[in-house]
């Protein structure tokens, strides 16, 4: 048994941008079954606050970064929480990072600086009584995680998951004051990272373990391409790297309980929601697959390729329906797609619930991305019956498995794969996709194969547990 803070920026169903709140909401539980005690650690902004029930103050800082705050425990979804109470720094109006202008907060640097010196306050301290063993961080947010335990004397282990070694946290020199950081320790062997102040860098230096969201990321991450800055400092600190793929939280994501959709155990029970899905999207009737792509809307996701190789698809009788939200211009590149396609349909927004039906009702999900770390929907799509059409890259390269000839033969084919990540061979995976749906044989194969995926949390929990065991042991 270890007690375990986590800290991360987000925490589902309280607070979600994407799929790190959906890792750090559900992990908890799947640890606690493995006999671990874990309370995580997350802002207080106001959509956290109004959910919470009862709560305890456990401590109060007449000056954290700025103003006073208070650290709030309390239980809700299931979840051991911590919540930093800190008005000045998330009581306000807008998203977890930007603000109403659609801009990043510009004291973001200092936010996220102070939900890490609380964690590492807590790890001294203690919480109500409560001592965690490890602190484990989740992105750059919870980067400075080991600076301030340093600074503290304190030795509790950091273990550091990245998320997306994309978002670097990164913050001018002449923050290093306002951050509480030592400036001895504005060095390459520290935080310092090109002449400005990286939380993630902090993280990554800092950290006893870290741990990436796949296996095939873990190796990526130590190339020029993937690692995006941070590949030289991954390739030191290798030895301790590992790639632990995710879950989904399979209560949640369960087509057979889902409250939003028909139910469903077995690949034919998905008419229904099909039907139901087409007439929310005002898609037609048609021969061909029905895809669906939900994600946030930016360059990672390689939305522009799916632009470019959407042809291939319609030429095939084949339909799209698309939720997401983010880069204004690609919200209406797709939003463009769907006023010259009447089998291509648009929603721009963010709606757990439609995502849900889309799950259910389509034959395919399509993640085109031109990295992805682990990725989430691809894992709802395997336990919906829905078929995964992926890049080969990251987690999406772990977790499906490509509907190759001699997959094929073998019967255990659950989706497909393109490579490389170009629309061309994105078009030509739409004529694979079409092909497979025309020969009903094979394609009600994959998609009960698909259905008997271990998508759950149970083995991954297991090694992060085996990794707490490690790092508490010496
Ligand atoms: N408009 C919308 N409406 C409703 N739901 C929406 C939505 N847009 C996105 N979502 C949901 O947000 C989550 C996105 O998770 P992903 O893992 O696909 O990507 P993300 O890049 O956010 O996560 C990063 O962290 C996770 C967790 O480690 C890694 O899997 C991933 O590779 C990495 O990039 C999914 O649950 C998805 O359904």
């Amino acid at each position: 048994m270890t007690r375990i803070l986590s800290v991360a920026s987000e925490c589902a169903p309280l607070i979600k941008t994407g799929g790190l709140a959906d890792v750090v909401g559900a992990l908890p539980a799947a640890l606690t079954a493995l006999g671990d005690e874990v309370k995580t650690l997350v802002p207080g902004y106001p959509a956290v606050m109004e959910k919470l029930g009862k709560t305890k103050e456990v401590a109060v800082f007449d000056d954290l970064f700025g103003g006073s705050a208070g650290l709030l425990s309390t239980k809700s979804a299931g979840l051991d929480l911590l919540v930093l109470d800190a008005p000045h720094l998330f009581d306000r109006v807008g998203g977890p990072y930007l603000g109403p202008d659609g801009k990043d907060w510009p004291d973001n640097p200092e936010r996220f600086a102070a939900l890490s010196w609380v964690a590492a306050h807590v790890a001294v301290q203690g919480a109500g009584g409560w001592v965690p063993q490890v602190v484990h961080g989740h992105d750059w947010q919870a980067g400075f995680t080991p600076e301030y335990l340093h600074g503290m004397g304190c030795d509790v282990p950091f273990v550091f998951t990245i998320h997306n070694v994309a978002f670097h946290g990164n913050a001018p020199a002449d923050r290093l004051g306002s951050l509480r950081l030592d400036p001895w320790r504005f060095t390459p062997g520290h935080f310092e990272f090109w002449g400005q102040i990286s939380a993630l860098k902090a993280g990554l230096m800092g950290a006893q373990r870290i741990t990436t969201v796949s296996q095939t990321y873990a190796e990526e991450l130590l190339t020029a391409e993937f690692g995006i800055g941070m590949d030289g400092i991954l390739r030191d600190r290798q030895a301790v790297l590992n790639g632990i793929v995710n879950g989904i939280d399979t209560d949640v994501w369960n087509p057979e309980t889902d409250p939003e959709i028909t139910p469903y155990k077995a690949p034919k029970g998905k008419q229904a929601n099909k039907d139901a899905l087409r007439a929310e999207f005002g898609l037609p009737e048609a021969d061909g697959p029905l895809c669906v792509l939900v994600s946030r809307l930016t360059q990672q996701k390689g939305i522009d390729l799916l632009i470019d190789a959407i042809d291939a698809l319609l030429e095939r009788g084949g339909q799209l329906a698309l939720l997401g939200s983010g880069d204004p211009a690609l919200e209406a590149a797709v939003q463009h797609l769907a006023t010259r396609h009447p089998n291509v349909a648009v929603r721009i927004g963010y709606d757990e619930g439609l995502s849900h039906r889309m799950m259910a009702g389509a034959d395919a999900i399509l993640v085109p991305s031109r990295f992805e770390p682990c990725g989430l929907t691809q894992l709802y799509g395997l336990r919906y019956g829905t078929v995964p059409l992926v890049a080969l890259t990251g987690g999406l390269a772990d977790t499906v498995i490509n509907a190759s000839p001699a997959a094929l033969a073998r019967g255990v084919a659950t989706g497909i794969q393109f490579f490389p990540i170009t629309g061309r061979a994105l078009a030509n995976a739409f004529g694979r996709l079409c092909d497979l749906y025309d020969t009903p044989k094979v394609w009600t194969a994959m998609q009960r194969n698909a259905m008997k995926q271990p998508v759950g949390w149970e083995t991954s929990a297991a090694a992060y547990h085996a990794l707490y065991d490690a790092v508490t042991e010496g």
